[in-house]
């Protein structure tokens, strides 16, 4: 199955906030999207009352999205799979999927984590799990909290592809009159702004929480971006990329918008509310918390410091206070900005 570059058939897995925002985009691209819900309920609702109304109540879905709890059924003649799970449980979803994606398929990762134990990027789960080449694995990141982009407010992406050709042609599929895709060749940087802006955003909840004010915020995304650079550079990416959508960008939608999952999870940790509470509070995901320890780790296996991805997983796992965390940020050793 070639990929086509102006409408075909896409399939969306998983039916949360992102896979159903962004299926909204893809039809009104043109594309005729299969979206695959875990839940047999969530797929009825969609293609009975036309709403997903556990993730995206009020928001009219277009005719142009049909639903199925049938992964097969999802997948079957799909040049374009879009993957929309939480980041922990990719591998495990691939298992199961890989045999039913249609050969050169081109799969699209709009997840922004890290596994942990393995410390792989999502791609890289991609490639392990389904065998494509980096010719057929591509990631969709940028400043877009699903709400804004069901209510089809302007908002711009990149679409990262190793290949140039093929980014250039899901571009194009995912190009609709609200949403403006970039492209780039650059997946390694794209997939590690994501994952970073998601810790950086709950360092700055936990600032809100404790009620410090837009200094602290200001630095602490400023450091945050400093700190993803440092890493997403010696692991190959281009400088330009985290200073663009996927970095900046992504960034300080995350960390300004009261939307964010992450933000919010930190503001309630720096309110004093424990991380149990959190995740009972919510059935939805907030990826940093998580990811914080495997991009510790990955900083750390590539000897580079990352002292905000250190101190919020130690708050994340109990091992330091929100206001430990913030006096510890100002007592390190000092140094120079561009260090
Ligand atoms: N919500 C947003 O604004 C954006 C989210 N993302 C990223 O997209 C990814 C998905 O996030 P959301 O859709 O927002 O999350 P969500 O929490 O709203 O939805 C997650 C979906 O995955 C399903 N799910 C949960 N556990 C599963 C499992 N073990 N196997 C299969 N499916 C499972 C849930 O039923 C749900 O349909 C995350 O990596 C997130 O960082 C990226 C851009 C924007
Ligand atoms: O990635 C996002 C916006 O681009 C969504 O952020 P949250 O997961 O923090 O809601």
């Amino acid at each position: 199955m070639t990929l086509g570059s102006s409408s075909g058939k896409v399939a969306v897995l998983g039916a949360g906030s992102w896979g159903t925002s962004f299926s909204i985009v893809l039809a009104d691209a043109g594309n005729d999207v299969t979206v695959w819900a875990r839940r047999e309920e969530v797929a009825e609702s969609i293609n009975e009352s036309r709403e997903n109304v556990d993730y995206l109540p009020g928001v009219e879905l277009p005719a142009g999205i049909g639903a199925t709890h049938d992964v097969e059924k999802a997948l079957h003649g799909a040049d374009v799979v879009v993957l929309a799970t939480p980041s922990q449980t990719l591998r495990a979803n691939l298992a199961t999927w890989a045999p039913y994606v249609e050969d050169d398929a081109v799969l699209v990762s709009l997840m922004k984590g890290v596994e942990l134990g393995t410390l792989n990027r999502m791609s890289e789960v991609i490639a392990q799990e389904t065998g494509a080449g980096p010719e057929r694995i591509a990631v969709i990141s940028g400043p877009n909290l699903a709400k804004e982009i069901a209510r089809r407010e302007p908002a711009a992406s990149v679409v990262a592809c190793a290949d140039e050709s093929v980014a250039k042609r899901l571009q194009q599929r995912c190009h609709s009159p609200a949403f403006r895709p970039y492209t780039s060749v650059d997946v390694v940087g794209c997939e590690l702004g994501g994952a970073y802006k998601n810790v950086i955003g709950l360092a700055v909840g936990m600032a809100v929480g404790l009620g410090f004010g837009d200094n602290t915020t200001a630095s602490l995304i400023t450091r945050g971006l400093a700190e993803t650079a440092r890493l997403a550079t010696r692991l190959g990416a281009n400088p330009l990329t985290l200073m663009g959508l996927a970095g900046l960008g992504d960034l300080v939608a995350t960390c300004s918008s009261p939307l964010s999952r992450n933000r919010t999870f930190g503001e309630k940790l720096g309110q004093g509310r424990t991380v149990e509470e959190i995740y009972a509070s919510t059935r939805q995901v907030a990826e940093g918390a998580k990811s914080c320890s495997s991009l510790r780790a990955l900083a750390a296996s590539h000897g580079v410091d990352a002292p905000i991805a250190e101190h919020v997983d130690d708050v994340v796992a109990g091992r330091l206070t929100t206001q430990e965390m913030m006096n510890s940020f100002i007592a390190r050793d000092t140094k120079a900005e561009t260090d």
